[in-house]
């Protein structure tokens, strides 16, 4: 039997005596797309955080390919599992393909012969995001939706089986994020990756993702696929909203649209 990607148990974790995530059960298949979506501050950032340890669980652990995390070094997870975080600081002084190459280092030796070898992946990666003649520019220096290409592109160059994209459309106008998930979805299928993202846009979650897992106030309030998961009862009672949903004809995916701000009782 061949184990999950990622799974977390019975998790909880939070920020000194704040808990935030209880007793969160989550398993994603290889080659899955999980979308997490939620209002904001339920908890989908932090979550992440608790998934690659960057914050501490309180209750309850987490798989990662086959392994607890915290069983491999940081160099070794990376190498399994890549994470784009929630508007990263721009890095000042360096360029795109120093950015990207940055995906690079859990591959490196301790020698650095090997940065030669590196090359195709950062350029193909660079390609890939459509910043390719932008490898000299200094990041620092790019519009909010050319930064945010370029650190997808140090996530793709960083070859990692399982990706964990906080909000990776923000500050890409509509027709970039469509490439952006379009991309994902390419490279999901040529690569057999398995993709968890954060994604604001509830249509575009529906759209991409196999599967939505919805957070509120630090619990799973639902987790299934997008035809089970979105509807006008969910938008109302967990994002606010009166809104209509109906199935897309073309993609057979569902589609909300939000008519008002839900008046609380
Ligand atoms: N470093 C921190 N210290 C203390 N509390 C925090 C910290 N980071 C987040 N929180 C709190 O934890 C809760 C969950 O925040 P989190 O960032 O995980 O939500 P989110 O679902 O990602 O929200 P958003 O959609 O707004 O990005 C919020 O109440 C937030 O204020």
């Amino acid at each position: 039997m061949t184990h999950p990607a990622l799974s977390a148990h019975h998790l909880s974790a939070g920020y000194r005596s704040e808990p935030v995530l209880r007793d969160i059960s989550l398993s994603v298949a290889r080659g899955e797309w999980l979308a997490l979506i939620g209002p904001n501050g339920s908890g989908k950032s932090t979550l992440f955080a608790a998934l690659t340890g960057s914050l501490a669980a309180t209750g309850g652990h987490i798989m990662i390919d086959g392994k607890p995390r915290g069983a491999r070094t940081a160099r070794e997870q990376a190498k399994v599992l890549a994470l784009l975080p929630q508007s990263p600081p721009p890095p000042a002084g360096i360029t795109v393909s120093e950015l990207v190459m940055q995906g690079r280092h859990p591959h490196r030796g301790a020698l650095r012969f090997s940065e030669a070898a590196d090359r195709a992946p950062v350029a193909e990666a660079i390609a890939l995001v459509g910043l390719a003649g932008y490898e000299d520019r200094y990041v620092e220096r790019l519009s909010g939706g050319e930064r945010q290409r370029a650190w997808m592109a140090m996530t793709i160059a960083q070859a990692a089986p399982i990706w964990l994209l906080d909000e990776p459309t923000t500050f890409l106008d509509l027709g970039h994020q469509f490439e952006l998930l379009e991309l994902i979805h390419t490279l999901r299928e040529q690569r057999g990756l398995t993709v968890i993202t954060v994604l604001h846009d509830i249509n575009q979650a529906a759209r991409f993702a196999d599967r939505l897992l919805v957070l509120n106030h630090g619990t799973v309030i639902a987790d299934g696929a997008p035809s089970d998961v979105i509807t006008t009862e969910l938008l109302r009672d967990h994002f606010g909203v009166e809104a209509s949903v109906s199935i897309d004809d073309v993609t057979s995916r569902p589609v909300c649209a939000p008519r008002a701000a839900a008046r609380s009782q």
